[in-house]
């Protein structure tokens, strides 16, 4: 791959304005003074087989092994199935989303257990999304050794991949693009400056912050993932960690998104009033967690539409079935029955109490949907046998399956890991308790000084004059919660 056939694409690149400068928002949220846009690539016919020739040149000339060939959706897609077709490589697609009918499969296309697949990108700041992408093909029992990017914005994606066993290749590098538009007088000097030092300034991959014996001895700081900070990170930063399960990673999401870490506990009889409380709740709640068998007239309809409540509302549905049993038997009641309960709700919990199973069964059923599970750490309830050496075991088993398990039903926070998320039952405005045992604490008790991240409340918003008045007092209550815990880890 020679000096001038680089140039030359980029500045074709410029001319089809799939190099913008200006102000842009990245999928991080970050405003950014120059957007690679090359969607519009579809659009040319032949400078997409320029850049696919000079994906697949690279791919030779680092000699990469591999079995098969996947594109990140969706830019990347054509790229990849240009390369497969013209070099008859066998090629795999990433699904966004798992169908809920026919193989429900997230990976397309054949392969076996411990084939080697190749991604390719168009653009990497982070790494996040050949990440999400390398994790879903991990869970198809696929292994991901090496990515090929066009663009590489410079922004930490590839010390971030290779802190997770990826080794990216990029052609084409912020600094190299910034260099040959300024000597083509495409841009001046000021604009060309102020890129770098936004790219300097900003890159995501971000460091253990040396402690003050590490900078007292002079001893320079080892350079380890955030992961490792004994600090409070904010929902947003978690849910790019490179470890996070993508349901907890969308959770955090939703939650940074919607300011909300309360999750509503529908705890009524009635089809028709639980819809009604996801619709005019809906905006203020990050999870609307159901007992879907106390229901006088659950009916398949009655999923459906509060599923669609969910797309509409944005928030996640958590069905606390709490299951107890055998994996076989826990794999037909989350799949079968009446209820379907995988086939549309978005996380499950279960009782550790019959051993590791007891996740292997659920997550033969959910892994492939894209579900998740809390295990049961502690009880709300009074003289729970949910303690001690009980709630360390629960913390071992979510480890050992953290591919399905993302977090906790518990009432403090169980795990230093920040990937984990624990959410927490027995919540009103007011401590106290009810006369079968349960007990309730407030909501800064429960995040500040329990360190939980998800308050859950039942009674507190249902028994309220007005619900939609209730469940905004602990949204806000829950969110101050939080933001005063971030403000407290930060000093
Ligand atoms: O330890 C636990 C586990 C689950 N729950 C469930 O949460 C709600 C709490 O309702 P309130 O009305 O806020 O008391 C309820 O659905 C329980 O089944 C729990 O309370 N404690």
């Amino acid at each position: 791959m020679d000096n001038d056939s680089i140039d030359s694409l980029i500045l074709k690149l410029h001319d089809v304005n799939a190099v913008k400068f200006g102000e842009y928002k990245l999928k991080s949220g970050m405003m950014t003074p120059i957007y690679i846009d090359l969607r519009v690539l579809v659009s040319y016919p032949a400078l997409m087989n320029q850049v696919s020739s000079l994906i697949y040149e690279r791919v030779q000339e680092e000699g990469l092994q591999f079995d098969s060939v996947c594109g990140v959706p969706y830019t990347a897609l054509p790229l990849a199935t240009i390369i497969c077709s013209r070099h008859e490589l066998p090629m795999l697609i990433r699904r966004k989303e798992a169908k809920d009918y026919g193989t429900k499969r997230l990976v397309e296309g054949s392969f076996r257990e411990g084939d080697i697949c190749l991604i390719i990108e168009d653009t990497v700041t982070s790494g996040s999304s050949i990440l999400e992408t390398a994790e879903v093909l991990y869970q198809g029992g696929l292994k991901v050794t090496d990515a090929i990017v066009l663009m590489d914005r410079e922004q930490g994606g590839v010390e971030m991949l290779a802190s997770q066993g990826i080794k990216l290749h990029p052609i084409i590098s912020m600094f190299k693009l910034l260099n040959v538009l300024l000597a083509a007088e495409r841009i001046d000097a000021k604009t060309a400056q102020s890129v770098r030092k936004f790219i300097l300034d900003n890159n995501t991959f971000r460091y253990k912050r040396p402690s003050a014996e590490e900078n007292g001895n002079g001893v320079s700081a080892a350079k380890k993932p955030c992961v490792e900070q004994s600090v409070d990170l904010s929902y947003a930063e978690r849910a790019k960690l490179p470890n996070v399960h993508p349901l907890a990673s969308k959770l955090l999401k939703i939650m940074e998104e919607k300011q909300s870490n309360l999750c509503v506990s529908a705890d009524v009889t009635s089809s028709e009033e639980l819809l009604q409380l996801a619709d005019s709740l809906g905006p203020s709640i990050c999870v609307l967690k159901t007992h879907v068998d106390i229901l006088k007239d659950y009916t398949a309809a009655f999923s459906q539409k509060l599923q669609a409540l969910a797309e509409k509302h944005n928030f996640l549905i958590f069905e606390d079935r709490k299951f107890a049993d055998i994996g076989n038997t826990v794999k037909h009641q989350y799949e079968g029955g009446l209820y379907q309960i995988s086939s549309w709700s978005h996380i499950v919990n279960a009782h550790a109490v019959p051993g590791p199973g007891v996740v292997k069964g659920l997550s033969a059923v959910g892994k492939p949907l894209g579900r998740g599970c809390l295990l049961i750490a502690q009880m709300s309830s009074q003289g729970s046998l949910a303690t001690g050496e009980y709630t360390k075991a629960v913390l071992q088993m979510a480890e050992e399956q953290s591919d399905f398990v993302f977090g906790f039903i518990c009432g403090s926070k169980i795990s230093k890991k920040p990937e984990f998320i624990h959410m927490s039952p027995g919540v009103q405005m007011q401590a106290g308790g009810d006369v079968l045992g349960q007990q309730y604490s407030t909501p800064e008790e429960v995040l500040c000084d329990k360190g939980s991240d998800v308050i859950i409340v039942g009674r507190g918003i249902l028994e309220a004059p007005d619900r939609l008045e209730a469940a905004e007092s602990y949204r806000k209550a829950g969110w101050e919660a939080y933001t005063k815990k971030l403000g407290r880890a930060d000093q």
